[in-house]
């Protein structure tokens, strides 16, 4: 039997609603064998992120070099990458092993406003890192932030995609969670270089929304794995993501996490249906 394998390359969220633990899960639900290279430990809850312990350069690159000369991997994404030093580090294994299915999370900020990249960082994201990505995932406020402007809207959007795009990344999906310009539905934006393409979905009410950028990122992964189109890859971490939001867990007194079995639920129901 083979297996599709997949490699995250990020930080810790003890609440295991975000990070390394939201990934894993995905991969897992999507069939993919889930391998890691952890960046930092987080102290971390429903309530905010209360104590970040990077960890060395040598200490990434060696988990990442253990992947890349025994088992490899078909996909690699990166999330919390916390300093300059580590995403240079993180930017030469990729090189080194060529890895080039790469999906760049720019996570920046947790929703309670912990800051999960130093502001130096940013500037490495941008020239070592983007250049090597197959699809970079930013939120609005990220995309503002790498891309010099502010955002209101599609239209402008549009206009940062192409601005990212200009810096490297092959494609740019803007996920939509933040922008309210569209009260009723969320819609993320895929830009390829040429085409511009809308995922849209009923905007839910609720605020257990931890995880929710991890979780997309990590099934656009598991299925750019698996060999499928970023087009296609946008389509199932869409729906995968509706399904763990909607379905909602109640754990935790703050923002929660998502329910990472829906997904696969929903599946089965729509194959007993079919008889199948
Ligand atoms: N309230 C919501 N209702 C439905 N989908 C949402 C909601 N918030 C976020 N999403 C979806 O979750 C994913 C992450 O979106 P976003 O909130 O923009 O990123 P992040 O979690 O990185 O801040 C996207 O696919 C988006 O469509
Ligand atoms: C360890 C760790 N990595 C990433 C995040 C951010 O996750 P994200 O999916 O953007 O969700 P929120 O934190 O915004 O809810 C994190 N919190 N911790």
């Amino acid at each position: 039997m083979t297996i599709a394998r997949a490699l995250t390359v990020a930080g810790s969220d003890s609440g295991g609603g975000a990070g390394i633990q939201a990934d894993l899960k995905t991969f897992q639900e999507l069939d993919v064998f889930g391998m890691t290279a952890l960046t930092a430990v987080t102290a971390q809850n429903t309530l905010g992120v209360h104590g970040i312990y990077p960890l060395t350069v040598e200490a990434v690159q060696k988990q990442m070099d253990a992947i890349g000369e025994d088992i490899g991997t078909d996909a690699v994404k990166t999330g919390m990458l916390f300093n300059s030093d580590i995403i240079r580090g993180v930017a030469e294994k990729l090189v080194q092993y060529k890895w080039e299915k790469v999906v760049v999370d720019p996570v920046m900020i947790a929703k309670g406003g912990s800051v999960l990249l130093l502001e130096e960082a940013v500037r490495a994201l941008r020239e070592v890192l983007m250049p090597l990505a197959l699809v970079i995932t930013p939120n609005v406020p990220e995309a503002e932030l790498i891309a010099g402007r502010t955002i209101r809207g599609l239209d402008d959007r549009k206009e940062a995609a192409r601005v990212l795009a200009d810096l490297g990344a092959k494609n740019v999906v803007m996920k939509g969670g933040h922008d309210e310009s569209n009260p009723n539905e969320v819609i993320d934006l895929l830009y390829d270089g040429r085409d511009f393409y809308e995922f849209s979905s009923p905007r839910q009410e609720t605020r257990h929304t931890h995880g929710t950028g991890c979780t997309f990122a990590a099934a656009m992964t598991a299925e750019l794995a698996k060999g499928r189109t970023v087009v296609q890859a946008v389509e199932v971490a869409k729906q995968f993501i509706q399904a763990a939001i909607e379905d909602t867990i109640q754990l935790g007194q703050g923002h929660g996490p998502t329910n990472h079995w829906a997904y696969q639920r929903r599946q089965a129901v729509v194959r007993q249906g079919a008889g199948r």
